[in-house]
């Protein structure tokens, strides 16, 4: 391994923050100095349209592969839940961390919760997943499109735009926004999406000494949940263009996987299935997973009541 260690990152606050933390576990760790850097992706500038109609997750990640495949970074790190669900050929998942609060966040400031909000408010995410959940619990609310990091997400909520915006609460505590926060959905309640909350380093395949030493970082836990939320998604063809919802949590040697499908012109209801199994290895994770996605699509061939 080279003296140095390179982290490619996105520039936002949010993947600044999150490759700083690696960069002090490793050095912590390690004893190796790490530097970062810091690269711009498309799915950064472009800010105008929602990402599911321009090409979807694959945009946060691609230039950061490039600088992994031309020796430039030696590792990148990804909030999990940015990252497709297949990686290219050459790349791999070296290891996914301890996940933080998974849930979905309640930003605003006049009403402490759903809830409490007026008949027809409006609401801004452009998170299919959040919108037809939202939509379920309250049709009658107005889901308007908020893009941008999460400091303009914020500062769009503060001009007026919404009544209230919904975010990943991990983000806003690791920005050190918490204070933001109103309330948290219940996990039940607004499913969140694969790997939310969770962080994932990317490495070039061939790089196996830094793949091995990098899975000692991986939090079983949090893989084994996280592998079978992203199995999920792979089964029924995932993309951020898909409003889907899989969370999965441990209740002692059981892993209890939640999850919802929507469809985007809100034409049908939500459907919901939750699975269980006592996981004990990457496969079985993966296995509660695809039997979660069938059972999806079960759901969806059956004619609606
Ligand atoms: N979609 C962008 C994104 N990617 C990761 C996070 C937050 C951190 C995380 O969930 O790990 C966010 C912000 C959000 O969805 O509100």
């Amino acid at each position: 391994m080279s003296e140095i260690l390179r982290i490619a990152t996105r520039k936002s606050r949010l993947a600044l923050w999150q490759a700083e933390h690696v960069k002090a576990l490793i050095e912590r760790e390690w004893g190796v100095a790490v530097e970062l850097v810091p690269l711009s992706t498309r799915g950064d500038e472009i800010l105008d349209r929602s990402l599911s109609k321009v090409g979807g997750k694959g945009l946060f990640v691609k230039e950061l592969e490039w600088a992994l495949e031309r020796g430039e970074a030696d590792l990148a790190v990804h909030s999990l839940k940015d990252v497709p669900m297949a990686l290219p050929e050459g790349f791999t998942l070296a290891c996914v961390m301890e996940r933080e609060d998974p849930r979905d966040a309640w930003v605003s400031p006049q009403y402490e919760s759903l809830d409490a909000l007026p008949l027809g408010a409006r609401v801004g995410t452009s998170s299919l997943r959040r919108t037809v959940q939202l939509k379920a619990l309250r049709p009658d609310l107005e889901i308007l499109p908020l893009r941008g990091n999460l400091d303009t997400r914020l500062r769009k909520l503060d001009e007026g735009g919404f009544e209230a915006i919904v975010l990943a609460a991990a983000g806003l505590m690791r920005l050190g926004l918490s204070e933001r926060i109103r309330s948290r959905f219940e996990l039940q309640t607004l499913i969140p999406c694969a790997g939310q909350g969770a962080l994932g380093i990317e490495v070039r395949s061939d790089r196996a000494e830094l793949v091995e030493r990098l899975a000692g970082f991986n939090h079983r836990p949090t893989l084994l949940a996280c592998l079978a939320e992203r199995e999920v998604s792979r089964q029924l063809g995932g993309s951020c263009s898909m409003p889907l919802a899989a969370h999965a949590v441990w209740q002692g040697d059981q892993l209890v996987l939640d999850t919802a499908l929507g469809d985007e012109a809100l034409a049908h209801p939500l459907l919901r299935a939750r699975l269980q199994g006592a996981v004990q290895s990457p496969e079985a994770a993966e296995a509660l997973g695809a039997a979660a996605a069938q059972r999806l699509r079960d759901l969806g061939s059956r004619p609606a009541e």
